[in-house]
């Protein structure tokens, strides 16, 4: 990591919208790429878009590489020739063209009147290159995101994959100093999304600058960046790498989109006492507030009271069944709502069917405590 605000990201993000407000800080090393991960409406898209200028900022600052692109800040904060093209209200304001920013955005890929080579060539064409070299260079770029024979095609001509790595090729080829994309796979069908995300993920393996990616996909946000930060209502509720977010989510919607019951309670020695005044036995030693989280495929489930094992029993409703792969996923009500993953012989044998009575049980060692 290099000294944030010096090189790289340095934002502090504070969009009002309404009744909506963002209200985020954002950090991006050089050559870090960090992912914005978050429910619908959680301001993922207005953090992007407030970053490329498109978005006014209520308070904040936007600094890259040590230039001020939004926000007050003391003039030393400024280098020599870096001032901006307006000040607005006291404070800088550079606008988005002027902003050293490549982005892949869902609303505008590409110029559809323009074919492929035209439009990767037309940043680098405004940024002063001849007509010739920036071709030269759009072909160039074509040629790395494997498109090298499809120069001549309008947008229109493109599969939706290509038309992707044709907008990512646009962005790259005016040597961003920061590279942002939202949702760059969310349109591809799966098998597209395969690829394009090994490829996009090799661009960003080369980046020299920091890049922010936003996405509701966990797959997505797990290969591709190197930190994830999740946001939910305008703020970041999470932030680490993939390893720390999905092992020890910290909200519901963190822990449903990695598959895992997620309980908060107080934490005494090995057990937590949910709110409901259930307590789980964990598998670490804690104390006071706590998280206890387990995977679906640790709930069992059993017809009867399972008897003389050290592991946590209680009475569950089934609310409902549904396929989830090759298993089954099984919603319990009762005083632990959970998720349970049996197989289908499992449930087969159960006979499991939504208001059925059951007994669930979770070995102690498979549930996860976590300071809160
Ligand atoms: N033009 C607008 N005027 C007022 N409020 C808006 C406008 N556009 C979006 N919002 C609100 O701003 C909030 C954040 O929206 P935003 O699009 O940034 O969320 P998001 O996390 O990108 O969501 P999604 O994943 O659905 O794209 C939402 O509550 C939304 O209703």
């Amino acid at each position: 990591m290099s000294t944030p605000g010096a090189h790289g990201l340095d934002a502090h993000l504070v969009v009002d919208r309404g009744t909506f407000r963002l209200d985020l800080r954002l950090q991006v090393a050089p050559g870090e790429t960090v992912a914005l991960l978050g429910p619908n409406g959680a301001g993922k898209t207005t953090a992007l878009r407030a970053l490329a200028g498109l978005e006014d900022l209520s308070e904040g600052h936007i600094a890259l590489d040590g230039v001020v692109l939004d926000g007050v800040v003391p003039d030393s904060a400024v280098p020599d020739g870096a001032l901006p093209d307006r000040p607005r209200g006291g404070a800088r304001w550079v606008p988005p063209e002027h902003r050293r920013i490549g982005v892949v955005f869902q609303d505008y890929l590409l110029f559809p009147h323009l074919n492929a080579v035209e439009n990767i060539a037309f940043g680098p064409r405004r940024r002063g290159l001849g007509r010739a070299e920036a071709r030269a260079l759009a072909a160039e770029w074509l040629d790395r995101v494997g498109l090298g024979d499809f120069g001549k095609r309008r947008p229109g001509q493109l599969s939706g994959g290509q038309a992707q790595r044709v907008a990512l090729a646009r962005a790259l080829a005016t040597d961003p100093a920061l590279l942002l994309l939202d949702e760059p796979l969310a349109a591809l069908d799966a098998r597209t999304r395969l690829d394009t995300r090994v490829e996009l993920h090799r661009h960003l393996a080369g980046l020299a600058g920091p890049a922010v990616l936003v996405t509701h996909d966990p797959v997505d946000a797990l290969m591709l960046a190197d930190r994830l930060v999740v946001v939910e209502d305008g703020r970041a509720v999470q932030e680490g790498d993939g390893e720390s977010v999905t092992a020890r989510p910290r909200t519901d919607y963190i822990a449903r989109l990695v598959g895992l019951n997620l309980y908060r309670g107080t934490a005494s020695g090995r057990t937590v006492r949910l709110a409901s005044g259930e307590v789980l036995a964990t598998a670490e030693a804690l104390e006071g507030d706590s998280f206890a989280a387990f995977p679906p495929s640790a709930v069992a489930l059993f017809r009867t009271e399972p008897d003389g094992s050290p592991r946590n029993t209680w009475r569950a409703v089934v609310a409902g069944v549904h396929r989830h792969g090759d298993h089954l996923r099984v919603q319990l009500d009762g005083p632990i709502r959970a998720t349970a993953d049996v197989t289908p012989a499992a449930a087969a044998q159960l006979g499991l069917e939504p208001g059925q009575e059951v007994w669930a049980a979770v070995k102690a060692a498979e549930i996860r405590a976590y300071p809160a």
